[in-house]
């Protein structure tokens, strides 16, 4: 081919590049026909008539007209790629103007080689011997390549009248052909056989030659009557399986073109002059093709459908594919005019520009086997013991986390047994004490600190304002209060160890929930800054004996200075809880914490503990804390009468009966027992997804668990407050009672000195039926008498809660009586006066009337006004019959009825929304003119804000 682009021969190995090494871009290459002219030798017919040459190859590119001067328009020198002159053989045809073009097929790129020119101007001569030259290389190829498998199809066909035909199927219906989107046209069941090697090859070539329409004509005996293509389809790929499972696929065309003839010349008639104008109109569509191709501006429309020979040639024609024309021509004089025709056809043609790529396929057969093997790699891949996968490793670091956290917690326990045990010592040395112990026994305790108050004569209590004296009761008290001290340090610690345990537990979740990384961020930033503030812990002096300890005040001052770290410690519990609730709220499919419900939810009380699993606030959630926390295995819930610690007096539950390993079913049902700790498993089978929700559970478990530590916590730290207070409460009434003689504090308690459910239900009812009654006389906050009164029904660890109730409302009552109606801002209190509480009592009557509005249904609404008996027409009847509520203490019915409409109307009983603990946490702190002096103004406050909420 030109100097340009030399040839290469596939003849050796080392001559195979670049050809022989697929694989290369499969960018699309721009290349311009190749285009070379071929004179043929004059042929018999010419010499016979003595006809001229008027033709000469000057050099390898150039053939220069030398006949009789014509037109001076007309040029006399043509330049193409390659001229072969008559006495050129074909093989250097092939070597010069064909080889490279058809051994590109063996590279992936479609190639197409076609012989052009007038009747008899020797193209089958050429082509011929070009497709067995190209056979030769191809095998030769083959051969020379063992590492690659080929696969060499054949199929051919003719267009003869404008008709397709199989030249392997001469029996064959004529051929359709169809457009397809990215094949272009395709003849439509065309033959393809493959070549089993090249002598079969070159047999079913000339099957397909014998096939070809021939017919003699004045100017060729065996002119071809059609144009045929002969197509090679060459595959290959690499023998050896390795990643790379494509293969190089390309057309090779063989064309040899029917050639244009004029009927003066062949005398054609018939049948050969209409084969004549089929072929010339095809040839003419050819030509305009080319010609339009060539044009600088390819805008315009190609004719391509104008005949079937471009319709089948338009990938060669400007597409994807690499093509040589060879235009032959005679060189005698009467041609001159055909010649030139054959010689503007060149001209144009080799103006052409392909866009030749390599094409590599995937064919379903390779593909399929290359995904068998890739599922097999990784099958044996999961069943490798060393490649534990990613999850794997999570769950392994989950696991140990976990029984970190148990550890932990055992350790917890500990020190809480500690403490319990210490306490039961105190005790037990308070007993051998000649005097009394506040914390001996709920009936010890209420003869230490029942007031004396004005109750109905029939309820026969003298409830004295004395207390049993000894004189080693200011040892006692000091005592306890050095005790209380200790108590509240061993609070901070392990409020301390929730706050730990806590951000343990987030850092799994960090591992473990993507999705709340912000949120988790933010807990851990919380988290920290709680840990920075730890209170120092201090050591406790503790009395030993009488004659050790400070005056009573003294102490009482101190513990007055210690009610700061108490409500800072409240207050880290609040964060740590708070916290929780977030992270809560950060796991995924987890129900809204119950204190965060919405009015308008009608679902029951039960169902929402159903649905609401993290909820706080009730003995569920204090009996978790007894359950392993941090551990995943903890689902189960102890019966009620198994909560520990709900008081200081005792009533205490075996830890180790809470402990036991029994299996516990799990929230998805999955059972497992301590013993069972979810551990990596290391099968094949790996359920992964009931891993990912075990985990989630497990989780869950360790928040709620964390949570209701918490909890108790709060309950443990309101509980040494209360304590505190009466402490205070007995010191000081130990000092007012300082010089009156004991028969003067002697009092008849007989009846509530004995043991027994009995005598506690009896005197129960007595100090709430005295509660109610004080609530009353100093018209206290109904939405605090409705609240104490559903909390406290009867619990005997809640006397201690009952007890401070009527000191403190014994205090209001004698408080009220001292100030009469003086200003409020003579108390330090604003709140606490006669007339101040009677106006904040209309307000919150008023507040609540507001709330039947919106808590209530027009029928709900009705009904009641019915039942209370206020006119349905009457104004302001909300008011009206919410002032009828908690307004006769001596009524029981009207009692219970008053508290379950004003817990109906600011939401009470929704979700189990309120807790002893929330209750306990909302009493002011001590002043230092009253200690024990508690407002109930801001607990209707921020109850009238928390319900606003809702
Ligand atoms: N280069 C050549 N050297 C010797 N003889 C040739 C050469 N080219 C063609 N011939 C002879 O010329 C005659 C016509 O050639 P051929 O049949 O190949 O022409 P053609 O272009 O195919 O004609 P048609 O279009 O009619 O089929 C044949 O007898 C062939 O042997």
């Amino acid at each position: 081919m030109g100097s340009s682009r030399p040839p290469s021969t596939p003849a050796s190995k080392g001559e195979r590049t670049p050809m022989s090494t697929p694989g290369g871009s499969s960018r699309a290459k721009e290349e311009k026909i190749f285009v070379t002219v071929r004179v043929r030798p004059l042929s018999r017919k010419e010499l016979a008539v003595k006809d001229e040459v008027a033709w000469e190859c000057t050099d390898s590119q150039t053939i220069l007209y030398k006949g009789p001067p014509q037109d001076r328009a007309t040029p006399t020198s043509y330049t193409f790629d390659k001229v072969f002159g008559p006495a050129c053989q074909t093989d250097v045809v092939y070597e010069e103007g064909a080889k490279d073009v058809a051994m590109s097929a063996l590279t992936g790129i479609n190639a197409t080689i076609f012989a052009y020119g007038q009747t008899s101007s020797g193209k089958t001569f050429t082509m011929r011997g070009v497709t067995e030259s190209a056979v030769n290389d191809i095998y030769r190829h083959i051969d020379n390549t063992p590492e690659r498998e080929f696969v060499i199809k054949i199929s051919a066909m003719e267009i003869y009248n404008e008709i397709v035909k199989d030249l392997l199927r001469p029996d064959s219906a004529p051929l359709r052909l169809l457009d397809d989107p990215e094949k272009g046209t395709i003849v439509e069941k065309l033959q393809e056989e493959i070549a089993k090697d090249s002598q079969h090859l070159r047999h079913l070539i000339s099957i397909c030659e014998e096939q070809r329409q021939v017919g003699e004509t004045a100017l060729n005996d065996t002119s071809s009557r059609s144009h045929q293509i002969i197509r090679l389809t060459l595959e290959s790929r690499l023998r050896e399986v390795s990643g790379c499972v494509k293969s190089f696929v390309a057309n090779l065309n063989f064309v040899d073109l029917a050639g244009s003839e004029r009927a003066a010349q062949t005398h054609a008639i018939g049948a050969r002059l209409k084969e004549g104008c089929h072929i010339n109109r095809s040839l003419l569509t050819l030509t305009t093709v080319i010609r339009k191709l060539s044009s600088e501006k390819r805008s315009g429309h190609i004719p391509y459908r104008d005949s079937k020979l471009t319709r089948i040639l338009q990938l060669s024609l400007g597409g994807n594919a690499r093509t040589a024309i060879i235009c032959t021509m005679s060189p005698a004089l009467t041609h001159v005019e055909q010649s030139r025709n054959t010689l503007f056809f060149a001209t144009c043609a080799k103006e052409v520009t392909n866009t030749a790529k390599v094409n590599m396929v995937v064919s379903d057969k390779q593909l399929v086997k290359h995904l068998q093997t890739e599922v097999a790699r990784l099958e044996a891949e999961l069943r490798t013991p060393d490649r534990a996968s990613s999850s794997d490793v999570l769950i392994m670091e989950k696991d140990r986390k976990i029984k970190q956290m148990e550890i932990e917690i055992v350790e917890l326990r500990k020190q809480r047994d500690n403490a319990q045990s210490e306490l039961e010592e105190l005790r037990k040395k308070g007993d051998h004490q000649p005097g009394w112990n506040p914390f001996d026994s709920p009936q010890k305790a209420r003869k230490c600190l029942t007031f004396s108050g004005s109750l109905e004569p029939s309820n026969k209590i003298k409830m004295r304002s004395s207390i049993r004296q000894s004189s080693t009761a200011p040892f006692v008290l000091k005592h306890e209060i050095r005790k209380l001290e200790q108590l509240q340090q061993q609070l901070e610690v392990e409020a301390n160890r929730a706050i730990e345990v806590l951000h343990k537990e987030v850092q799994c979740h960090k591992h473990g929930n993507q999705d709340a990384a912000e949120t988790i961020a933010k807990l851990q930033a919380e988290i920290r800054e709680m840990q920075a503030v730890r209170s120092e812990n201090r050591d406790v002096e503790m009395i030993t004996d009488e004659g050790n300890g400070s005056d009573l005040k003294d102490e009482i001052s101190r513990l007055h200075m210690q009610d700061n770290d108490i409500a800072k410690l409240e207050a880290k519990l609040e964060n740590v809880q708070r916290s929780i609730d977030r992270l809560v709220m950060s796991l995924p499919n987890v129900a809204m914490p119950c204190n965060e419900t919405t009015p308008k939810s009608n679902r029951s009380k039960k169902k929402k503990r159903m649905l609401l699993p993290l909820g706080v606030s009730n003995n569920i959630n204090r009996a978790n804390l007894l359950r392993a926390p941090c551990s995943p295995h903890s689902s189960s819930r102890p019966s009620e009468s198994e909560v520990e610690n709900r008081a200081p007096e005792g009533d205490t539950v075996s830890v180790e009966g809470s402990e036991k390993a029994t299996p516990t079913k799990s929230e998805d049902g999955d059972i497992s027992s301590r013993d069972e700790t979810p551990r990596y498993r290391r099968s094949s089978s790996v359920n992964m997804k009931k891993m990912q929700r075990m985990f989630q559970n497990a989780a869950e478990e360790n928040v709620r668990n964390i949570r209701a530590y918490v909890t108790e916590l709060k309950e443990r730290v309101a509980k040494l407050q209360y304590q505190k207070q009466l402490l205070v409460c007995q010191v000081l009434e130990l000092e007012s009672n300082e010089g009156k003689s004991n028969d003067d504090l002697e009092e008849d308690y007989s009846g509530h000195l004995q043991d027994g459910p009995d005598s506690w239900d009896r005197l129960f009812k007595e100090q709430m039926q005295h509660i109610i009654q004080l609530w009353d006389l100093c018209h206290v906050s109904i939405i605090h008498r409705t609240q104490f009164y559903l909390l406290f029904r009867g619990d005997r660890a809640d006397q201690i809660y009952i007890e401070v109730e009527v000191r403190r409302l014994t205090w209001l009552q004698q408080h009220f009586a001292d100030v009469g109606d003086a200003s409020p801002a003579a108390c330090d209190d604003p709140a606490v006066s006669l007339i101040s509480s009677i106006k904040a009592l209309r307000n919150e009557r008023e507040f609540l009337a507001r709330r039947m509005g919106s808590r209530l249904t027009d029928e709900e609404r009705e009904r009641l006004f019915i039942k209370w008996q206020v006119p349905l027409d009457a104004k302001q009847r909300k008011l009206q019959l919410v002032n009828k509520l908690w307004t006769d203490p001596n009524d029981q019915v009207h009692i219970e009825e008053s508290a379950d409409l004003v817990a109906r109307l600011v939401g009470f009983c929704e979700g189990g929304n309120i807790s002893k603990e929330m209750f306990e946490l909302n009493f002011a702190v001590p002043t230092s003119r009253k200690p024990w002096l508690v407002g109930w103004q801001p607990i209707s406050n921020m109850i009238r804000e928390k319900t606003q909420l809702w």
